[in-house]
């Protein structure tokens, strides 16, 4: 996100310890596709039923994927334009009560303008969990009743954050009650320079995973971005989707999701005038998951809003996107034709022409990054034991081949064939390389060890 869309919400964001992300919005538009049967016998057993920690059957809080049968709603085939049962949200009744009932907050992970985001430990079962919170004044009963039964619903999706079977209100929030994510959201989780290729790898394939299971119910999450990824391990081997806030059903007739980093608006919601309505489409998942990718590839969304009249980085990828021009677009130059062939697809300007969310794992096997010198430190958590993972390490490797003193011969060797028998000050050299490095890459992190090397070696 760009420097000013982050200052814009730094008014009402609170992370934790570097723990949480934000929680700055709210989408407070999509309530048509909230579906209420009260005739329906899985919504009955439900609304009947207050989701409170103490209602399980066994006493113990449960995430559906444990406890409901395959043949529960979501596993049932969906109608041709439907999804099945999990479009039906029923009428949860929310007990009133109090945080300190039955639970002792230990800390606030995040907290924005419509909600709080609380790590909890649940006394009666003495169990650790999050605890979403939201603003009763700033949200309807209905949109609250829809997030968390989506939540819910889609918790057996390995990728999707679980949601427990608890939800209640106090006098101020209606809250429900979700696992805990122990490394926090992607957000805090990439350094400015993005992950390594690896890395990406797995978290495009489990969103891809995820995302494609919400498409197949016929659900539109809406609100892709780094700050909605949760993870689970530090390799990104386990990586969740989280905040089904402003999900909504396919073809309904939605206004733009609010308070959302424009990068990550779809160039035609952009277009829309304000208030305006238009279709919700899995087209717009794609669109956000391409940028995304480029987002955990190099630490930075590919430009600040996708208007080619108003912003050159955009403009530019878009000549290119719709071949206009050959010409690789600067900020692209690192990614190999491969993974240039997949953004095409997902950025696509015209939204027709975008591809499934699926695509990216046509090229799982293909090289993304190719002329790459930087890698955060996240990223060496991975610590990817492939030779020549990227230039920097490439050229340290290359310089390894012979021994600092055999280059340091041959160099004095050549210049003295030109006549040029001088002495060579080291600190010049050090610093025109690091100089001739930077300006290679904006993103060029000082830190990277294999430069380190090459410096020693000098
Ligand atoms: N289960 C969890 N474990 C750990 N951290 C969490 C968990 N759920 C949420 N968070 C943190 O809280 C932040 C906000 O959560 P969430 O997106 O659900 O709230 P929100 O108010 O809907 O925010 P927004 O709409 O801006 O995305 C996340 O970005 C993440 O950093």
């Amino acid at each position: 996100m760009t420097t000013s869309e982050k200052r814009s919400f730094s008014f009402r964001l609170r992370r934790s310890f570097g723990d949480g992300g934000s929680t700055n919005s709210r989408n407070s538009n999509n309530n048509s596709s909230t579906c209420t049967n009260h005739n329906n016998h899985h919504n009955q057993k439900r609304c009947s039923t207050p989701l409170t920690p103490t209602s399980t059957s066994t006493g113990r809080l449960e995430v559906p994927g444990a406890s409901v049968s395959r043949r529960s709603s979501i596993y049932r085939k969906p109608d041709k334009n439907d999804g099945g049962q999990i479009h039906l949200i029923p009428d949860v009744e929310l007990p009133l009560m109090t945080f300190a009932d039955q639970y002792n907050i230990e800390k606030t992970l995040a907290e924005g303008c419509f909600a709080k985001i609380l790590l909890c430990r649940h006394r009666p079962t003495n169990t650790t969990v999050v605890l979403k919170a939201v603003h009763a004044e700033l949200t309807t009963i209905k949109e609250f009743q829809k997030e968390f039964h989506y939540n819910y619903e889609l918790s057996h999706h390995r990728h999707i954050l679980s949601a427990y079977a608890v939800a209640f209100q106090t006098m101020d929030y209606f809250v429900f009650a979700m696992e805990h994510a122990p490394y926090g959201d992607l957000a805090s989780n990439i350094g400015p320079n993005g992950l390594h290729e690896t890395a990406c790898k797995l978290i495009a394939e489990q969103l891809s995973s995820a995302l494609g299971f919400m498409h197949s119910k016929n659900l539109v999450h809406r609100d892709l971005k780094i700050e909605n990824v949760l993870v689970f391990t530090p390799d990104f081997a386990r990586v969740k989707l989280c905040d089904f806030g402003a999900t909504t059903k396919k073809g309904l007739p939605v206004h733009k999701v609010k308070h959302t980093w424009t990068s990550c608006v779809p160039p035609e919601q952009l277009e829309l005038i304000k208030n305006e309505r238009f279709q919700c489409l899995p087209i717009s998942d794609s669109w956000q998951f391409g940028i995304l990718l480029y987002n955990i590839l190099t630490g930075n969304p590919p430009w600040q809003a996708a208007d080619w009249g108003k912003d050159q980085a955009y403009a530019n990828f878009m000549k290119y996107e719709q071949r206009k021009t050959t010409k690789v677009p600067d900020n692209f130059r690192r990614f190999s034709p491969r993974l240039m062939r997949c953004f095409r697809k997902y950025l696509s300007h015209d939204a027709e022409d975008r591809c499934k969310i699926t695509e990216v794992n046509k090229y799982m096997k293909d090289r993304w990054v190719e002329c790459r010198i930087s890698a955060s430190k996240s990223a060496t958590l991975i610590s990817p034991n492939q030779q020549y993972q990227d230039s920097c390490i490439y050229l340290n490797q290359r310089e390894g081949r012979l021994s600092g003193d055999e280059n340091k011969l041959r160099f004095k060797r050549m210049m003295s064939s030109y006549g040029l028998d001088i002495p060579i000050d080291q600190t010049m050299v050090r610093r025109r390389v690091w100089d001739w490095l930077s300006t290679c890459d904006a993103n060029f992190d000082p830190e990277i060890e294999s430069l380190h090397a090459l410096d020693m070696a000098q």
